[in-house]
């Protein structure tokens, strides 16, 4: 991707604290259009990225470029930063804060009010526009964030655990919020632990580990790299099994969830070879309530590749 048509584009950046790298020759693009989730365990260094992305962290080495800037005031205002914390006036309404944001970010008044109207309809926001912050539930005030991220239409969005501590309704709410504004060609750059969202989202996605990204890539492109043809096989018991039937599970290869009543396997799988388990399961007194087949998710692969990084720090 050429620096021109990427909205954020980094090359061989290294990031120390103390005399400890945390980002090791990191390259990543994000496209305009293009929603990318960053993923990695805690402590991998997301944020440490996004605050080099937004110029708070100065890099030993590598480069950062946004929608063609190099770092400095104009790559700045091509960058909108919801970060993981609600900053917000709370007994201020919804438009008074908005109004303080396009002020502190040197807007005329009519430019702040033609950029609030914009925003929240984007935000899918107008209806609460007179409200006070502290009426709102998490989901209203990180739309609210958002809009106050989005009213100097940046070329870049960066959206820190957006969805953290809200419901399934309000997650639902702020995805199509992510993809209306994807539409529009904002890039979005997406820090999240919710590998659900990121697959149900994300274009690309890039797993931060050893302090670079990789592997990265389309989601369904990086499970059938890792896994093939392979399926999992999920279990859902009626009761939680006694110790000598989990014996016979971890045996037949699974490991357990949902504190012993799921149990999931995977491998060669297919409806034929499900049935048979399902037979022998029960000739040993395992009784599912379910037995499913699915396609690996970004949830496995990320047990994976967890794995791996766990194996070669080992080594
Ligand atoms: N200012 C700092 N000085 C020294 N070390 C730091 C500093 N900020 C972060 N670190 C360390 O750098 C590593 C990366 O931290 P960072 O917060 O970027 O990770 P993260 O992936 O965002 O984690 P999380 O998902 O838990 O938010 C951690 O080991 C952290 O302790």
């Amino acid at each position: 991707m050429s620096e021109t048509t990427a909205a954020l584009n980094i090359e061989g950046l290294v990031v120390r604290y103390g005399d400890r790298d945390v980002l090791r020759g990191l390259g990543l693009s994000v496209a305009r259009g293009e929603i990318y989730g960053l993923l990695g365990p805690n402590g991998a260094g997301k944020t440490t990225l996004i605050r080099t992305i937004c110029g708070r962290v100065r890099p030993v080495s590598g480069r950062v470029i946004v929608a063609g800037h190099a770092p400095g005031r104009t790559a700045l205002r091509q960058i909108g930063l919801v970060p993981q914390e609600i900053a917000l006036y709370t007994h201020l309404t919804v438009r008074e804060n908005l109004e303080v944001f396009g002020r502190l970010s040197g807007m005329g008044a009519a430019s702040t009010q033609a950029a609030i109207e914009w925003a929240c309809a984007a935000a899918n926001l107008t209806s609460r526009l007179n409200d006070r912050i502290d009426i709102l539930s998490g989901g209203w005030k990180r739309r609210v964030n958002i809009a106050a991220a989005i009213l100097h239409r940046p070329a870049l969005l960066i959206l820190d655990e957006p969805t953290v501590g809200v419901d399934v309704d309000a997650r639902n709410g702020l995805h199509e919020v992510i993809q209306q504004l994807s539409q529009t060609g904002m890039a979005v750059l997406l820090a999240t632990h919710d590998l659900d969202q990121a697959e149900t989202i994300c274009n690309s996605v890039g797993f931060l580990r050893a302090g670079v990204v990789a592997p990265q890539g389309r989601p369904r492109e990086l499970i059938a790299e890792a896994f093939g043809s392979q399926k999992e096989v999920i279990l859902e018991l009626r009761q939680l099994p006694s110790p000598d039937r989990v014996v016979v599970l971890e045996r037949a290869g699974f490991s357990a969830f949902n504190g012993g009543l799921g149990w999931v396997m995977l491998g060669q799988a297919n409806e034929r070879t499900v049935a048979e388990l399902s037979a022998s399961l029960e000739q040993a007194g395992i009784e599912a309530r379910e037995v499913r087949l699915r396609g690996p998710g970004l949830d496995r692969l990320f047990v994976h590749l967890s794995r791996a990084t766990r194996m070669e720090g080992a080594r």
